[in-house]
């Protein structure tokens, strides 16, 4: 089948086809210059994510400052007690021994020992003041990316739990710490996981995207896909304000505000010489709980700083996040009531509060996405476990091994100092053990590089205590003298604009307010030398206050000046970069153009080509249709046709069916006619016979005696006739000589019965003549009474006439016999064909067998012959002679009126004439009705 062809549309999809093939070029552009850009990109993020990032950008200009050393006297549980040791000035305090010290009873007498600190506490200074002096000078520290440690030393039960953490209410170094570290830098925080850790101690920046998607990932969706109960979660929020925890309101002044912070704490304890996280998930096994926490082993970074592998570390935003981790350190922190203190820590803790910071980028937006550029600052506050004599604190069995460490680990740290202190005043050399113990391990960064290690020293005041507390005050005087290198300000001189978060903010705020309003301009982002000029006015000749406010002023003016100029140029430096950029692409562009412009004319010049011959084809396609159309027409004609004569066929069909119908029906109607005849005939031969039986009776009897009286001649004669039974069935009765009755045992053997009569005959006596009887039955029998064939009529010439068809086996023996059968005209054959049938009208079938006496036995079956409706013929058996050869005569013997016939007669006969039912005729036919002939 063609389509119609469609002409007008094929120059509207050429059309399309340009069109988009212009598209496509134009995507193809598009997406070459997205994928460049976005290779710029992730090479730049390769080479970021790179580095290691540095520690700090500071360094120590060699200047050195001495471990700054506090001392905070706790008061007394018992007002009244004795005291030991008593604050003589802010700076010192005096030890004096009780009468009952170790040191008294050795020396027998009673010294006095002055300890001189940065600062002494008494009794009754508060939490706060502790803090502001000894702690409030490390957050701006770590603020301005400088590492401090803090450490609270002393005996057991001496106070340095309560001044680090201190009670809710009364809160300790720690806590406020944490709140004037959030004071100060809450608003410039940078997103959560914009800073994340890379495990290797060190950080790396995310983009404000990925972060986002790294909280979503870990924070938003477990909340709302909360875990399952066999890893519990944190424990539920506490709130602190409840447990009337008041902040600290101080804040860190000097802040830089164009920079983005981040602060992560951990939380560790060193147990037993041990080091474990006390901010670790620890698996959860529903049978047997929560699995002990292992241990951690320590590690130097790439800066050769000591850090906790695989240590937790929690980003918080706020102090109360902060609280929690603290809290849910806290609870896990080994602690066990003493002798001494009832709450008394039995491991050393570490609190490290990380503050990393990185400077925003020029639009003042984001963090600038530079890993060089990232200040990592620490602050460590430690609580020691407390020294404790054995003795006092009648320990035993886990207390006392922990004591043993815990004593032991301070030991180590007393070492590591006196050690340092020497190779400071001596230059010895000498190798510090920091490694003899976790403790001094892990510190070994503050004691070896910069920073700032300021410790307390908590002093129990009761006069028990002196004889420790004197080791406590001469460890502490000898720390002092141990240097540790200072740290100096972290700076990121970028030559990016100052105060550009600022602006930013001012820009954005100005921006949504001009779009609240409506018409008024978008305004642009502007940039200031800071505020304006200090009053100018002399007081005096010699006002050099006035004076150097103003240099002051005027130098800050200038460096503001020198950093807008240098971010001036920088912003040209990358507006050319940009602009030789956008030139390279434009020319790039320009080639392309070119190059797509010449492919465009040659698509076009081919398009034309197609055009040309797609009119062609269309004319082409015209003629062929036309043709199509014309063969349509021709099909249509002769399916008609094909249409009519097949119907014609079927018409004649149906004809011929109704006349088969028609002639099977007459057939049939004939058929009755004729098996109605037939009966009729039947039955009219059923009534002659009745009267020629007592007629052929007669004649037997008169036989008989003929035959008895000559003693030679015995006959048998028997007739079997059906007789239609009542039922319609068949009656088989036989007529005999008198003395002799035979009846057959079934239906079967009347229709086996070929011949109504037989004879038997002796040879060897002179005889009578069969003849003589035969011409008897012949002269009684009427020949139309031929119940077989009613269609054939008997031949009714004489004998002379007849011609006999003598059906002899090629074994026959001949018999010197006298009696014959007398076959005038005969044609004798050893094998039957269906060719001798045609001149014959008698048929004689002459076999021969053995009797037991030896004789032989000869038996002439006689019929006539018909020429039946195939053009074969059908014999019709009508007569039977036996001739009986018998040696040697015997004596004569009068026989009975009443012979009995031979055993095997019947059977013989029988048999015999099954036999002779052989087909004569080369094709075979069905039986006729009739039982005494067989048609062939
Ligand atoms: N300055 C103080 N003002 C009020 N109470 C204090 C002060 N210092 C300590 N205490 C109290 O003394 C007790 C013991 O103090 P703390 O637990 O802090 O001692 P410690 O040195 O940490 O002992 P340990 O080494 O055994 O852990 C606590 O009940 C605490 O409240």
């Amino acid at each position: 089948m063609f389509c119609s062809p469609l002409k007008t549309p094929i120059r509207k999809i050429f059309q399309k086809i340009r069109s988009e093939d212009q598209e496509k070029l134009r995507q193809l552009e598009i997406e070459k210059l997205q994928r460049e850009r976005e290779e710029t990109k992730s090479k730049a993020v390769r080479n970021r994510k790179g580095r290691t990032p540095r520690k700090r950008n500071g360094n120590t200009g060699g200047q050195q400052d001495p471990v700054e050393v506090y001392c905070r006297i706790r008061p007394l549980d018992n007002p009244d007690a004795e005291v030991c040791i008593k604050p003589l000035s802010p700076n010192v305090v005096q030890l004096c021994p009780s009468e009952n010290s170790v040191a008294a009873t050795r020396n027998g007498q009673l010294r006095e020992y002055q300890y001189t600190f940065q600062h002494v506490f008494d009794e009754y200074t508060s939490q706060k003041a502790v803090f502001d002096y000894v702690a409030l000078p490390l957050v701006e520290d770590i603020i301005h990316g400088k590492n401090s440690l803090l450490f609270t030393y002393g005996i057991t039960s001496s106070g340095k739990t309560y001044t680090m953490t201190g009670h809710p209410k009364d809160q300790g170094i720690l806590p406020r710490a944490l709140d004037v570290l959030f004071n100060s830098i809450g608003g410039l925080q940078a997103k959560k996981y914009v800073f994340k850790p890379d495990k290797m101690n060190g950080f790396e920046i995310q983009t404000e995207a990925d972060a986002m998607m790294e909280r979503q990932k870990k924070d938003i969706l477990p909340g709302i896909c909360p875990k399952t109960p066999s890893t519990p979660r944190m424990r539920d929020k506490i709130d602190f304000a409840d447990q009337g925890r008041v902040c600290d309101p101080s804040k860190v002044e000097d802040v830089d505000e164009d920079c983005s912070y981040a602060v992560y704490v951990s939380y560790i304890e060193i147990y037993n010489n041990f080091v474990y996280d006390l901010l670790e998930e620890l698996p959860y096994d529903p049978i047997t709980g929560y699995r002990p926490p292992q241990s951690k082993i320590l590690r130097t970074d790439g800066n050769d700083n000591m850090y906790v592998f695989n240590c937790v570390e929690v980003e918080i935003k706020s102090p109360d996040e902060a609280f929690e981790v603290l809290y849910k350190g806290q609870k896990r922190r080994k602690v066990a009531h003493t002798a001494l203190n009832a709450e008394s820590s039995r491991s050393h803790s570490i609190f490290n509060i990380r503050l990393i910071q990185a400077p925003l980028d020029p639009q003042g937006e984001e963090v600038l996405q530079d890993s060089d550029k990232v200040c990592i600052s620490q602050l460590s506050l430690v609580d020691l476990a407390g020294s404790e004599r054995m003795n006092r604190t009648k320990n035993s069995g886990e207390r006392l091994k922990e004591a043993g460490n815990i004593n032991q680990s301070l030991m180590v740290l007393r070492t590591c100092l006196e050690m340092l202190r020497e190779n400071q005043n001596n230059a010895a050399g000498k190798m510090v053990p920091y490694r003899d113990s976790k403790l001094t391990h892990i510190f070994k960064n503050y004691f070896d590089g910069d920073g700032k290690v300021r410790m307390v020293v908590c002093v129990n005041p009761k006069a028990e205590e002196y004889d420790e507390t004197i080791h406590v005050m001469k460890f502490a005087e000898m720390t002092q003298e141990v240097l540790v290198s200072r740290s100096q300000q972290v700076r990121f001189d970028l030559g990016l604009t100052p105060g550009r978060r600022h602006l930013n903010q001012q820009h954005r705020d100005a921006v949504v307010k001009a779009q609240e309003l409506g018409d008024v301009p978008i305004p642009v982002m502007t940039y200031s030398l800071g505020s304006s000029f200090p009053p100018l006015e002399l007081i005096h000749a010699d006002d050099s206050k006035t004076l150097n406010i103003l240099a002051d002023f005027l130098q800050d003016r200038y460096n503001r000046r020198q950093t807008l100029l240098l971010d001036f140029e920088k912003k040209q430096e990358q507006f050319r970069a940009i602009l030789i950029e956008l030139e390279k692409e434009n020319s790039e562009l320009k080639g392309t153009k070119d190059e797509m412009e010449s492919i465009l004319d040659k698509k076009e010049k081919h398009i034309k080509k197609l055009e040309s011959k797609v009119q062609f084809l269309e004319k082409k396609q015209d003629g062929i249709q036309r043709n199509y159309r014309e063969i349509e027409w021709e099909k249509r004609d002769l399916e008609n046709k094909l249409q009519d004569k097949n119907q014609r066929v079927l018409r004649e069909r149906n004809e011929k069916e109704r006349l088969k119908a028609d002639f099977r029906a007459r057939l049939e109607m004939n058929n009755n006619q004729w098996e109605q005849n037939l009966e009729q005939e039947r039955k009219k031969m059923e009534t002659a016979y009745g009267g020629q039986l007592f007629e052929n009776r007669r004649r037997m009897n008169l036989l008989k005696s003929i035959v008895n009286e000559n003693g030679q001649i015995e006959t048998e004669t028997k007739f079997k006739t059906p007789v239609p039974t009542p039922r319609g069935g068949r009656q088989t009765r036989t007529y005999t000589t008198p003395g002799v009755i035979q009846t057959a045992k079934s239906d079967t053997d009347v229709s086996k019965i070929g011949t109504p009569r037989s004879r038997t005959a002796t040879t060897s006596s002179v005889v009578s003549s069969a003849r003589s009887m035969q011409n008897l039955n012949r002269g009684t029998t009427p020949a139309k009474t031929a119940p077989y064939n009613t269609r054939h009529r008997r031949s009714k010439s004489s004998s002379n006439a007849e011609v006999w068809l003598d059906h002899k086996p090629s074994t026959h023996v001949k018999l010197d016999t006298v009696l014959q059968p007398e076959m005038k005209k005969k044609k004798s054959v050893s094998k039957l064909e269906v060719k001798d049938t045609k001149d014959a009208s008698k048929y004689c079938l002459t076999t021969q067998e053995t009797t037991s006496n030896g004789g032989i036995k000869t038996k002439l079956y006689k019929g006539d012959v018909l020429p039946t409706a195939g053009g074969g013929a059908a014999v019709v058996f009508n007569d039977l002679e036996t001739l009986r050869q018998t040696s040697p005569p015997r004596p004569r013997k009068r026989r009975s009126s009443c012979p009995e016939p031979p055993a095997d007669l019947e059977g013989d006969w029988t048999d015999t004439e099954t036999r002779c039912a052989i087909a004569m005729e080369g094709h075979a036919h069905k039986r006729t009705k009739s039982s005494y002939g067989t048609r062939v």
